[in-house]
């Protein structure tokens, strides 16, 4: 099928399983969606119907000038392709560093699009991140208490989101705040209106449930810039269907796959601590990496992958430790060097498994994530259903297919590994008996 039109939206996601729950929130709202890894040529698309561009970057550590030029890159690369409508996408939890990367590539895109005033909004309900008076919970406590405020890369540890916001941008922050979202898109376009009139260039969101989301993305539909979470996008393919521009359709159709899977997790974040504990406790095959050892050069990746050749089943290879244990390797190593080394042989074990005949992977961790689809060579992804909130089935294009399950790291729950490695499998045993 060729494409009719332009996409109608085009995305700009700073992490690679930030990339796919977003994309999931468009397929659910039945817009087709493909994610690019990175800006692609523009010959790899020409016969795919997409009505939503999904650009996956690395952008939400890297310094705040490079996320600024790769961000903008990517926003030109949307234009030329059609895009009428930009979405950038940032985590649930609002994962910045010092410096940035939300308030300068939320600027940068603000001029590109021309637009006076850019909404914020990183709530996502449906995995209990809720935005109350600009403050962020997670679950029943606040960003700053929950298990964010250790992450190893982006520890969030001030819970007001327009404080936050307000240090990363020269741009003078406000807030939308619940009483005004309640009532409305209506009251939310009012006092959009007043916030601007008041010389306010960017305004953190409420919102508590999905009701109020969809609110917010009816009253951002003429706005040629959005950002937030992948929450903040749920209202707006409703949007382009009350335009008459998106047909109801069933957006989430996969081809199969078939050959053996493996897991890989390198998040350290608590959820994923908690998968990995339930996957070995079920006495499944689980393989430690242990980062000290591949600091001093020990042979680990062909280790683990003897190790993921000889298991009966489906392997776990894990970087993922308690944060004490995490905190303990990067004061040894540096964080970004930790960090970077463990990726390395993340995306060194994916090849290396690809070589075993593994066909399906399931990644935890949105770093991670980004260095194993790169490893693979990985250029665009279809996405399918969920297997969990904000985790899609998904399948590489091109050539060399291959299919994923990208999980965010606090995604999912505590049997989210055997659930997406059964949702990956169901399409091996189609493939084998030839089933739809
Ligand atoms: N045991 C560990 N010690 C130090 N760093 C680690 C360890 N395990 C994973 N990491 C690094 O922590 C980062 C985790 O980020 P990411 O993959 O985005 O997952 P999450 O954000 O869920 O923690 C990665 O750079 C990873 O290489
Ligand atoms: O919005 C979210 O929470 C996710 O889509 C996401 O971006 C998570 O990132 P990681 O925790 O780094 O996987």
């Amino acid at each position: 099928m060729t494409q009719a039109q332009g996409p109608l939206l085009g995305c700009i996601a700073d992490d690679f399983t930030g990339a796919t729950d977003l994309a999931s929130t468009l397929v659910a709202g039945g817009m087709r969606t493909v994610q690019t890894i990175g800006v692609q040529d523009d010959a790899k698309l020409a016969d795919i119907a997409a009505d939503a561009i999904v650009v996956a970057l690395k952008t939400r550590t890297v310094p705040a000038r490079e996320a600024v030029e790769q961000s903008l890159a990517a926003h030109a690369w949307l234009r030329a392709r059609g895009c009428g409508q930009i979405f950038f996408k940032y985590c649930s939890t609002f994962d910045s560093t010092p410096d940035g990367n939300i308030g300068p590539v939320t600027q940068a895109l603000m001029a590109a699009t021309e637009t006076p005033l850019a909404i914020a909004c990183p709530a996502f309900p449906a995995n209990q991140r809720t935005v109350y008076k600009g403050y962020l919970f997670v679950g029943d406590v606040l960003l700053s208490e929950s298990g964010m405020r250790n992450h190893p890369l982006t520890p969030m540890r001030d819970p007001s989101l327009v404080r936050v916001l307000q240090a990363q941008t020269d741009a003078a922050v406000g807030l939308i705040a619940h009483q005004v979202v309640a009532r409305g898109a209506d009251a939310v376009r009012a006092r959009i209106a007043q916030l601007r009139a008041e010389g306010i260039g960017m305004a953190i969101a409420d919102a508590l449930d999905d009701e109020e989301l969809l609110v917010l993305g009816e009253a951002c539909a003429d706005h040629p810039l959005v950002t937030g979470g992948s929450g903040m996008a749920m209202g707006l393919p409703a949007n382009f269907r009350r335009q008459g521009l998106l047909p109801a359709q069933d957006a989430t159709v996969l081809p199969r796959i078939a050959g053996r899977c493996a897991v890989l997790a390198g998040s350290a974040s608590e959820m994923t601590n908690r998968q990995v504990a339930r996957w070995i406790q079920d006495g499944r095959p689980a393989f430690r990496i242990d980062p000290m050892l591949l600091a001093a050069g020990e042979p680990v990746v062909a280790r683990a992958l003897a190790f993921a050749q000889r298991s009966i089943g489906t392997p776990l290879i894990y970087a993922t430790g308690p944060a004490d244990d995490v905190a303990a390797v990067q004061r040894r190593l540096g964080v970004q060097a930790a960090g970077a080394m463990i990726e390395e042989a993340m995306g060194d074990l994916a090849r290396g498994l690809r070589e075993q005949g593994v066909r399906h992977f399931v990644v935890a961790g949105g770093e991670t994530s980004g260095a194993v689809v790169l490893a693979l060579g990985v250029d665009m992804l279809q996405i399918g259903a969920p297997i969990a909130p904000g985790v899609p089935a998904t399948v590489s294009l091109g050539t060399d297919r291959m299919g994923f399950a990208l999980k965010s790291g606090n995604f999912g729950g505590p049997d989210f590994f055997a659930e997406a490695v059964a949702a990956l499998a169901g399409s091996e045993k189609a493939a084998a008996t030839g089933a739809e």
